[in-house]
């Protein structure tokens, strides 16, 4: 018998599995509006001119690009994305009260602090608390990482807004002390947000009920165009006290899905605790990883770092923001001209690369199968896979599912 016969297979992972069909599809007519990566017009990746101009410093560096970054990672990369992330005037990082280490993207600080957590929560028992819906590995990282794992009402499925009294509710009703999860902003999958009073209710009954905020900070910039708008409710909890720990990606905002950069941040009340968990921090990476790739670090860090940079890179998530935000309201006036039945105002309303269009899954089944037009089997789309040329048929397409096209 062999040792891995008791080995079962792993559910398929949603996102994977429609990519890899997707691709075995050479239809001329197909649109992938799966995977979370931004689209130019002709549907390729869109590398942002600022990378392009980091490339060429980071290679003109006379000490090459092959050493070893040594445990917490590149100081560049990590103090840039501290004041990203809390702000240039932030009280936690003047009384240091902040550590940062580097990650292997989001997902690897999600992973980082999901294991720190299981090791050192309080109590040891609390569950973490996971949006409905979320972004599936979410479940996968913490369950691996041995959490229990429940939900809290997040999306209201009638009207495709926040279920505010849902959300408040489920966080008052769970155990004192429970870990929130909370997408920082532009939430995927559904691409609704609560609004600055509404994170002010949210903070109200975590403070009451003694939560743990764990941010999760995949798309900062890409909910409001702007960065630190973006960072409104992370900021608003540091503001008001709280500890806490956000992971931060750079896949979206940089363009640098393949490069793997992110950073771990975990802010304490008092600055006496940073060396401790710091030291845990760099053991769970030194342990796992030992640290983080160096190539994608020096590009972030760079754009972090210079003045000019950073305007651009602003500069350039404007545009982005900007094109999601007009295929929107395109897709939106499409549907409305085809007099689709539904309310669509929804999809130009929700923020942030994803729309959960609210399509059914025999519908999403026919759409792929029959347009060859791919999104995940909840309905979710990827505005970002939109663009001047697909848009009318994408809007046709959804339009003849909704009228009862099988
Ligand atoms: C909510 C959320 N968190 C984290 C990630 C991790 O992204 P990455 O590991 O590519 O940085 C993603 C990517 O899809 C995401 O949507």
């Amino acid at each position: 018998m062999s040792y891995f016969s008791n080995v079962p297979q792993a559910p398929a992972d949603g996102i994977l599995k429609l990519s890899v069909l997707s691709k075995a599809d050479s239809d001329a007519n197909k649109v992938d509006l799966g995977v979370g990566a931004y689209r130019d017009d002709n549907g390729k990746p869109w590398v942002l001119p600022v990378i392009r101009t980091a490339e060429q410093r980071v290679a003109s560096d006379p000490n090459g690009n092959h050493e070893y970054l040594g445990v917490g990672g590149l100081p560049a990369l990590t103090s840039g994305a501290q004041t990203l992330i809390f702000g240039p005037d932030s009280p936690a990082i003047r009384e240091k009260r902040v550590y940062t280490i580097q990650t292997i993207s989001g997902t690897g600080a999600n992973m980082v602090a999901a294991v720190f957590l299981k090791q050192f929560k309080q109590p040891a028992d609390a569950a973490v608390y996971i949006s409905k819906p979320t972004w599936g590995n979410h479940r996968s990282i913490l369950q691996t990482a041995g959490h229990e794992v429940r939900e809290y009402r997040y999306c209201n499925y009638d009207t495709l807004g926040l279920d505010i009294a849902g959300m408040l509710a489920d966080l008052r009703a769970a155990p004192r002390n429970q870990i929130i999860l909370l997408h920082a902003c532009a939430h995927n999958p559904t691409g609704i947000d609560p609004t600055e009073q509404q994170w002010q209710q949210i903070a109200d009954v975590m403070e009451e009920r003694g939560h743990f905020p764990f941010f999760d900070c995949a798309y900062q910039g890409f909910a409001t165009g702007d960065v630190d708008k973006d960072a409104y409710a992370i900021r608003l909890f540091v503001a008001r006290g709280f500890e806490l720990l956000v992971a931060e990606s750079f896949a979206k905002n940089m363009g640098l899905y393949g490069e793997r950069t992110g950073c771990l941040h975990a802010v304490t009340g008092d600055s006496a605790l940073v060396a401790s968990v710091s030291s845990q921090l760099n053991r769970l990476s030194r342990a796992t990883i030992s640290t983080a790739s160096a190539y994608g670090a020096k590009l972030a860090g760079t754009v972090l770092q210079d003045p000019e940079l950073y305007r651009e890179w602003v500069g350039n998530m404007g545009e982005m923001s900007r094109r999601i935000k007009a295929m929107r309201e395109g897709l939106r006036d499409r549907l409305r001209e085809l007099g689709t039945p539904g309310d669509w105002d929804h999809v130009a309303r929700q923020i942030g690369m994803f729309s959960f269009t609210g399509l059914s899954k025999p519908q999403v089944d026919v759409l792929r199968e029959k347009y060859h037009l791919y999104m995940t089997d909840d309905g979710r789309i990827s505005v970002a896979g939109l663009n001047s040329r697909n848009i009318d048929y994408v809007a046709r397409a959804i339009d003849a599912v909704v009228r009862g096209d099988r």
